[in-house]
């Protein structure tokens, strides 16, 4: 069991968490916290576009962005700017499993564009068949602070044409491709045949897991009940410049949030919100 650090592409920081027998390990950035894969067995979990870019001030198309303080588009830049900030290495664990902590805090350029003060804490945990991201938000502010948050993992798939997603049935989804419609999710299973954007309102709260193929098997905190489902499919990818059209087919974004609605954090208070995902096989 160990984590060493290494130089990524365009000379970024990066950690690699070793489980350990050696059947796991996940690689993330210092730059977003952001996870850019998850092997198991040799098998790659995680997409991460051959097209992603490597530029500081950008997002990178694959792994898992995190998403903070804002959700989608808003007075902030989309998604936030928690996933191109460069994140601190804090504590590390090799005793039990594998774990790091990574940090963040509010500095000059965020408190022009959200002026609070904040400290952040992702920890990041390996075992055999599982991975988990917890994110601790603190309020260092002297005042409240509003905040949404999720964990934008994209999976790698055979084909998103064949692709399963179940345990969302009889669920209640905003429709992002259909007007922002608000739909119940009536199939047991769902499939793919086109660009797919939705936000299931409590569907972590579901009794069902969500499982992608019958086999991964992602797990959101009581206080993060939203599951996104994304795909752009062909015409979106190919107006992507790092995804293009041959990636559409090769990943799914399920995403654990709070988004619906925001976190209210009052001063010096903790809020934290954590996903696990499992493979069952
Ligand atoms: O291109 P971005 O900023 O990483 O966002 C990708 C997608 O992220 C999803 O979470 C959103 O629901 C989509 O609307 C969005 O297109």
């Amino acid at each position: 069991m160990s984590v060493t650090e290494f130089e990524y592409k365009t000379g970024l920081s990066a950690l690699r968490l070793t489980n350990s027998s050696g059947s796991a390990s996940v690689e993330v950035l210092l730059y977003g916290a952001h996870v850019l894969s998850w092997t198991v067995h040799n098998k790659q979990i995680l997409f991460l576009s051959d097209k992603a870019i490597f530029e500081r001030g950008k997002a990178i198309r694959g792994g898992i962005p995190i998403v903070w303080p804002q959700f989608g588009p808003g007075p902030l830049p989309q998604h936030g700017f928690a996933r191109v900030k460069t994140w601190q290495l804090g504590k590390t664990n090799t005793n039990d499993d594998v774990s790091i902590e990574l940090h963040l805090s509010h500095d000059e350029d965020t408190l022009k564009i959200w002026p609070h003060k904040f400290n952040l804490t992702i920890t990041i945990r390996l075992s055999e068949k599982s991975f988990s991201q917890e994110l601790t938000v603190h309020n260092q502010d002297d005042q409240t602070f509003e905040f949404t948050a999720l964990f934008h993992t994209y999976f790698t798939v055979d084909n998103i044409k064949t692709t399963k997603i179940s345990g969302l049935n009889n669920v209640t989804y905003m429709d992002k491709v259909d007007e922002g419609k608000t739909k119940t999710e009536t199939n047991k299973v769902i499939e793919f045949t086109g660009e797919t954007d939705r936000v299931y309102k409590d569907g972590g709260k579901n009794s069902n897991p969500i499982l992608i193929d019958d086999y991964i098997q992602v797990i959101g905190s009581s206080t993060m009940s939203e599951i996104v489902v994304w795909n752009p499919w062909e015409e979106k990818a190919k107006g992507a410049v790092d995804i293009g059209e041959h990636n559409f087919p090769k990943f799914v974004c399920i995403e654990v949030g709070h988004v619906n609605d925001a976190v209210k954090l009052d001063k010096d208070q903790l809020w934290k919100g954590s996903q696990e995902i499992t493979l069952l096989k």
